[in-house]
């Protein structure tokens, strides 16, 4: 028996015995009342507890964003009588929402009984892109309302309520979409681009650099920050024909288009425009499996210009400070089923496939929030 083989026989049987031991309802009420194990039977109660009420816990803060309740606390707090009349609620079911918005620490109660933003309301507030999103998740509980349909059909075509939303995630080619089919998905990726681009940004200053082409760059958000940025700069975005025709209208309207071209196209079958010394991949390779990632990975790497760098952004699973649960990996690995492509990966995933792609040197960058989002840098 080779060593490995006896460490996993090992950990099996000890794993067993925890499985069993912590099973048992005498181990639980003894480990709850003796001085040494408490802290760790509380901490597994509060964490069963938390994954048991996630749903409702979400759907208080859904409330609270439907209703605009931290809109209404901005300029200060209020009675709870004053903020159920300006959410047209009757008070008693609006003070249960107070009460459990405050104890999600969502609210905060104030002096003179009043009630303000709580230090996540607060957050939330200075994060709209997180708020867009919240508003979006409408769709994503539609789908998972009975999770385990989902799991058993695996939908890959537009069945599940994400799977119409994002158009191009049908597993067709996305020739014949209109503007109406790419309307909605363009506008939230535009409203919650900022999200992530600073921090991509920041992790990757720009001096020096020539020309960026941003691949499945949506409306331009990502660039127009870009070219903020770098005064030197020039820039590219590469997307489906009608979302193209959104980014000139976008960028239009920000007097960009001197620094900017715009080609509109289907990465699965066309080829990128060459030339670019930073090409970008923000929030697109976690919506594709593995053989289209290398396929668009390898056509980067023929674009990029002598001596350029690609740069993959997007959430990944395995995000420091997502504890071992990892929450990144478990939301997108369930919303991206119920969208019907893609998964999250890790960065070490995606590394290989950016080695497997002919980039020889990979790295990855600094991440300020690695919940929200992470980079990684790659030049052939
Ligand atoms: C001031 C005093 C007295 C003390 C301060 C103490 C202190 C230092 C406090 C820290 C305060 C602080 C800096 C808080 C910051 C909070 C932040 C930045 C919170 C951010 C929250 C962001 C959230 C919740 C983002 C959620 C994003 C979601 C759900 C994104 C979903 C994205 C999807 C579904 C993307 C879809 C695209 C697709 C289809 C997968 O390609
Ligand atoms: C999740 S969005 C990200 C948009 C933008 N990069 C951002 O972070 O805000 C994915 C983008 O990839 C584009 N896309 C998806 N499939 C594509 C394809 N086959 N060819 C070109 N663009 C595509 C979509 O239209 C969309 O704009």
């Amino acid at each position: 028996m080779r060593v490995s083989d006896l460490w996993t026989s090992l950990a099996d049987r000890l794993f067993a015995l925890r499985d069993d031991v912590m099973a048992r309802p005498g181990f639980q009420r003894w480990a709850a009342d003796f001085l040494l194990t408490r802290p760790i039977a509380h901490h597994y109660e509060r964490a069963l507890f938390d994954v048991v009420a996630g749903f409702v816990h979400s759907q208080v803060l859904t409330a609270c964003v439907r209703l605009s309740v931290f809109d209404h606390l901005a300029a200060g707090p209020l009675s709870a009588a004053e903020l159920a009349r300006r959410l047209d609620l009757p008070l008693d079911p609006a003070g249960r929402l107070f009460d459990a918005a405050m104890a999600l620490r969502l609210l905060q109660a104030r002096g003179g009984g009043r009630i303000g933003l709580g230090p996540l309301g607060a957050a939330l507030r200075g994060n709209p892109g997180a708020v867009a999103m919240i508003a979006h998740h409408d769709l994503l509980y539609a789908d998972l309302a009975d999770p385990v349909a989902l799991l058993r059909a695996r939908p890959e075509s537009g069945r599940t309520a994400l799977g119409r939303y994002w158009a191009y995630a049908r597993g067709e080619r996305p020739a014949g979409l209109d503007d109406a089919r790419v309307a909605p998905y363009s506008a939230l990726m535009a409203a919650t681009n900022a999200l992530v681009s600073a921090d991509v940004l920041d992790a990757f200053p720009l001096k020096g650099r020539r020309c960026l082409l941003d691949v499945g760059g949506g409306e331009g958000v990502f660039l127009a920050a870009a070219l903020e940025r770098a005064p030197q700069l020039e820039g590219m975005v590469f997307d489906l024909p009608p979302v193209i025709e959104r980014a000139r209208a976008r960028l239009s309207a920000q007097d960009l288009m001197g620094r900017v071209r715009l080609v509109g196209g289907d990465f699965h079958a066309d080829p990128l425009p060459p030339g670019a010394d930073v090409i970008t991949l923000v929030r697109v390779i976690h919506d594709h499996e593995d053989a289209a990632v290398l396929a668009l990975l390898r056509a980067c790497r023929a674009a990029l210009a002598e001596g350029g760098t690609l740069l993959v952004a997007e959430p990944m699973a395995g995000a420091p400070g997502a504890e071992s649960a990892d929450s990144v990996a478990a939301y997108f690995l369930m919303y991206l089923l119920a969208m019907g492509s893609g998964r999250p990966r890790h960065p070490e995933d995606l590394m290989a496939l950016l080695r497997e792609a002919g980039f020889a040197r990979v790295r990855k960058l600094p991440a300020r929030r690695p919940l929200l989002v992470q980079t990684i840098a790659a030049t052939p």
